[in-house]
């Protein structure tokens, strides 16, 4: 796959020499499946690999730090944002706003970094017209029981919070043939190396591998 530089939006950028390029990967799935925990044990494995960190106007959940979860901010704040075209791609879910800075991405591609955005489909869509060469990555329940129960059993949201993420899966797992590829979190273990692969491997290098002979060559 050739690497994807996200498009120059300042003239500093336009003068700059050229420079190694890094690849920008998209990683969605329905909420609760899984998307934290597999790039927490990705990044553990390879802490060269790097995540945007999103703007929401999400309240934080316990534990989350502000700068390093996300950039908590107030809707104000966020459509200042969009409105001076801060973010690459953005979209509401469940009630709050849901951004990606475009500056640190662009800096952390230039040099030549794989940046990872954990975003939801409206998102990942944006990014797939913008730029598409990104390579996308949809993660799958092993069913809709299992989903709920994992967001259950994570215990930082709502009632209210937890029926909207459930509606709104639905609509996501029908979309997951859009992705280029589609990972299923059941066995974690497993999961976390088809996440490895799907990172890892190059698939224009793949597509352009001579298909092997039906039959052994006649020496
Ligand atoms: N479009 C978009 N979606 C995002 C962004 N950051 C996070 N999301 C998505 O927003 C959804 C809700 O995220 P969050 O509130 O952290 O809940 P969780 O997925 O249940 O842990 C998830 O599907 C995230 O992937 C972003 O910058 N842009
Ligand atoms: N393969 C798996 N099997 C069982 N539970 C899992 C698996 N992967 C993640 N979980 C659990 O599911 C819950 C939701 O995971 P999380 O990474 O927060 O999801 P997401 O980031 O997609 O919203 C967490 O409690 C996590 O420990």
């Amino acid at each position: 796959m050739p690497s994807t530089s996200v498009p120059p939006n300042d003239q500093a950028t336009k003068n700059r020499v050229s420079q190694p390029t890094g690849q920008l990967i998209v990683f969605t799935g329905p909420s609760g499946v899984g998307k934290g925990t597999l790039l927490r044990h990705l990044l553990g494995q390879h802490p060269d690999i790097q995540l945007s960190i999103s703007a929401t106007t999400r309240q934080p959940r316990e534990g989350e730090e502000n700068g390093k979860h996300y950039y908590f901010v107030s809707r104000p704040e966020f459509e200042a944002m969009v409105a001076q075209g801060d973010l690459l791609e953005w979209a509401e879910f469940a009630g709050n706003l849901y951004g990606t800075p475009r500056k640190p991405l662009e800096h952390m591609i230039d040099r030549g970094h794989t940046v990872i955005l954990e975003i939801e489909l409206d998102g990942a869509r944006q990014v797939r017209e913008s730029l598409p060469a990104a390579r996308q990555i949809f993660v799958l329940p092993p069913s809709v029981e299992e989903l709920e129960a994992r967001i259950r059993e994570r215990g930082q949201d709502s009632d209210d919070a937890i029926a909207k993420r459930m509606a709104r899966a639905q609509i996501e797992i029908q979309a997951a043939s859009e992705f280029d590829i589609q990972i299923l979190n059941d066995d974690l273990e497993l999961a976390v190396k088809q996440l490895e692969l799907a990172v890892f491997t190059q698939p224009s290098t793949a597509a352009h591998q001579p298909s092997p002979p039906e039959t052994p060559p006649q020496i």
